[in-house]
């Protein structure tokens, strides 16, 4: 097994001890995130994703007001932007030079962490690159909405995702039987005693999925996904229910 690099934001170790729980915010006004998010600190989630594929970004400025109103409520815990396109399951449909520019634009805030980067973005090696430039780390991600894919395609996707440098890796599938979950954490366990020297995380969407966000830590999984106000992706359990029932 290689060592694996923890990634370390203030005192929140990603990669060691318990997997983090991750809270999504999928509200669509400044007002609605505010009022989601002092709703949820009492839960005391490790770590808070904001879901801008969920708000219009066409206006920058409001963007970044909001984007300083969630770091001022939710720090010190690390926060992921994340904006998620269509393809990928997501409602954001900027193209893709758009795409590129929102996330370097974020990242050079400096309000949040990490920055999603999905996986088959164009150039996605040099945006990368440029978003650790602008002093943000990276989660690299891929979801298939539809199926699960082959194992071994899942190995390579995980791979990859630590080969372009990204800090964290992430994957979603979306199983249509049972064997679909075992092949999931199958190429998760190989990914972590095999290959892996970063953190990365899995999980299969819907009810079938379920045990994955409870249980995959223990397949190398560092982190899982909990719903805030309503859930982002199926399958997701709200943070205080998953942190009752982690196994
Ligand atoms: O990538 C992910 C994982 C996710 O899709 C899930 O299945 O929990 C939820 C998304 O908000 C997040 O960006």
């Amino acid at each position: 097994m290689k060592k694996v690099k923890t990634v370390e934001v203030r005192d929140v170790q990603i990669g060691q001890g318990k997997p983090k729980i991750i809270v999504s915010l999928i509200s669509a006004t400044r007002q609605k995130l505010q009022q989601e998010i002092e709703h949820l600190l009492q839960k005391q989630p490790d770590i808070w994703e904001w879901r801008l594929d969920f708000v219009d970004v066409h206006d920058q400025s409001d963007i970044f007001e909001t984007l300083s109103l969630i770091r001022e409520l939710t720090f010190p815990s690390p926060l992921i932007v994340t904006y998620r396109t269509v393809q990928e399951g997501g409602h954001g449909r900027l193209r893709s030079d758009a795409y590129k520019d929102l996330l370097l634009q974020i990242a050079s805030t400096q309000l949040c962490d990490f920055i999603d980067v999905e996986l088959f973005s164009e150039d996605v090696k040099d945006l990368i690159h440029a978003i650790h430039q602008a002093g943000c780390k990276v989660i690299v991600s891929n979801h298939d909405f539809e199926k699960t894919p082959p194992k071994e395609e899942l190995i390579w996707r995980l791979r990859e995702m630590q080969f372009i440098n990204g800090d964290i890796g992430k994957l979603a599938v979306m199983p249509k039987r049972a064997h679909d979950v075992l092949c999931l954490l199958d190429a998760a366990d190989q990914m972590k005693t095999l290959y892996a020297d970063r953190p990365f995380l899995v999980m299969a969407m819907g009810d079938l999925g379920a045990i994955t966000r409870l249980g995959g830590h223990h397949f190398g999984s560092c982190a899982t996904f909990a719903a805030g106000s309503s859930p982002s992706a199926p399958g997701q359990l709200p943070v205080d229910l998953m942190k009752q029932l982690l196994l």
